[in-house]
């Protein structure tokens, strides 16, 4: 939602500031040429290397057959399989897509793992569907898939709307067609069908971890540490669980339908529990009603915006009163808006970098399941620590050496890590 008043100036500035592949590209094009990328190399990791658009016909439960519109792009194979979550919603586009692919090759190399990037989406909404509907959608998006799926290929996992269920269909229908069961054809799969401790909470974790360094660099301290989350599913729900429990103060939670405040702190898994019980936030009685729309400007020491993309843009980037922001969700600020929390001098922990927690205990599932040896919570999370920590310091070291915000400093380390691989392989040469 943007404020009447705060919007930027014309219809055509804002569609392009909002276009998520324009804002991948600008980023793309910032790093590239800072770090003085070559013309053909730029072309290489500019377009996706693959682009699938699949019409998948599904008959509802009440008889009607329906037509879904389902996209998978691999942006880029030069470091491994293609990797990168599927999500069902309405506003699904192609090029929202492309930028989260995109954001997938870059966020595997900050992290280092041997993954290249890819996404998938799904143009439907799931409120409105039955679990049977969902399920079909699925199936029949998934058998579309199979040629350029698999655990050497292309390994797809959980993103908004969809969950453990959704990767299990994907497992099973993948399997029936190999006529073998293959787990490592998706990760964020049930535990017990070859998931991995850990994942659930894996990207809230990694969040945690990131933030816990930016504070330990400029000396706060935890127990005095104030935080404001935007988004209160899996990747926001966990972060603030695992926030309070580090001893922070969650002092805002905001939903879709509506906003809490308790500057004595909210406790994240009471409100979880209340969630379940509710299906909303709203109405909680341990915190007070705000306004949903103004929540994120509070007076805070770190904003976790872990809902969805733009929700920091031009026309409301000055108004951001925290110190540091940890992007839990992919491209929640926009490209425009970076200048702006440049000038205020906020601290990004930007998204490649923040939510790659995910993928990384991703990475894990897909090696545990390919060993067919299983790995306990307390070592999942252990390396998970190591990982977020030393990209943590290797994104921020870049930035100070080369004197380039966090965000130019974690993309020039992914062009120029996935650039490498490219001359290694010789695909350009
Ligand atoms: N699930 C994962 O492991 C990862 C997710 N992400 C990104 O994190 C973001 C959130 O993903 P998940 O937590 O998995 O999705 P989710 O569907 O579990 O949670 C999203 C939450 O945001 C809320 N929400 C939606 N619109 C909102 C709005 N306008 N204002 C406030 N809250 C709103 C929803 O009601 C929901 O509770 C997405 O950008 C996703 O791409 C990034 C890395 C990994
Ligand atoms: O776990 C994964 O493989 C990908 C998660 C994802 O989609 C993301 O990090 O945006």
């Amino acid at each position: 939602m943007i404020l009447e008043a705060t919007k930027p100036d014309s219809d055509a500035a804002l569609d392009r500031e909002f276009n998520p592949w324009l804002a991948a590209e600008a980023r793309f094009n910032e790093a590239a040429l800072l770090l003085g990328l070559d013309d053909g190399l730029q072309k290489v990791l500019r377009s996706p290397a693959l682009e699938m658009t699949v019409h998948i016909p599904v008959q509802l439960d009440d008889g009607r057959l329906e037509v879904f519109t389902g996209y998978r792009v691999q942006h880029s194979l030069a470091r491994g399989p293609a990797k990168g979550g599927i999500r069902f919603a309405p506003d699904v586009t192609l090029d929202e897509v492309k930028a989260l692919a995109s954001w997938m090759t870059w966020k595997c190399a900050v992290v280092n793992i041997p993954f290249g990037g890819g996404k998938g989406g799904v143009i439907c909404d799931p409120a409105i569907l039955s679990q049977n509907e969902l399920e079909r959608i699925t199936r029949r998006y998934t058998a579309e898939l199979i040629d350029i799926i698999g655990p050497e290929r292309d390994v797809p996992a959980p993103d908004m709307n969809t969950n453990e269920q959704t990767m299990a269909w994907i497992m099973d229908t993948y399997s029936m067609h190999k006529r073998t069961t293959v787990t490592a054809v998706v990760t964020g799969k049930p535990l017990n069908l070859g998931g991995s401790r850990g994942r659930v909470e894996a990207t809230g974790r990694g969040c945690l971890f990131v933030t816990l360094q930016a504070l330990r660099k400029f000396r706060m301290d935890p127990a005095q540490t104030k935080v404001v989350v935007q988004g209160f599913g899996n990747v926001g729900g966990k972060a603030a669980k695992l926030m309070h429990k580090a001893g922070m103060k969650v002092i805002s939670i905001i939903e879709w339908d509506g906003a809490l405040y308790n500057s004595n702190g909210i406790d994240p898994e009471a409100l979880m529990k209340y969630k379940q019980a509710t299906g909303t936030v709203v109405g909680y009685p341990e915190a007070e009603a705000i306004d949903k729309h103004e929540a994120m400007f509070l007076e805070c020491d770190v904003l976790v915006p872990a809902a969805k993309e733009n929700v920091i843009h031009s026309g409301n980037a000055a108004r951001i009163k925290a110190k540091i922001l940890c992007e839990g969700a992919n491209g929640p600020t926009t490209a425009v808006a970076d200048k702006i929390l440049e000038e205020k001098g906020i601290f990004v922990i930007p998204d490649i970098l923040a939510n790659a927690g995910g993928v990384t205990v991703s990475y894990f599932e897909w090696v545990q399941d390919r060993q067919g040896f299983f790995w306990n919570e307390q070592l999942v999370n252990g390396r998970l620590e190591e990982i977020m920590v030393n990209s943590f310091k290797d994104v921020v070291d870049y930035g100070e050496r080369h004197k380039v915000h966090n965000r130019a400093a974690a993309y020039m380390l992914a062009l120029d890590r996935v650039a490498f691989a490219i001359k290694l392989r010789g695909i350009y040469a």
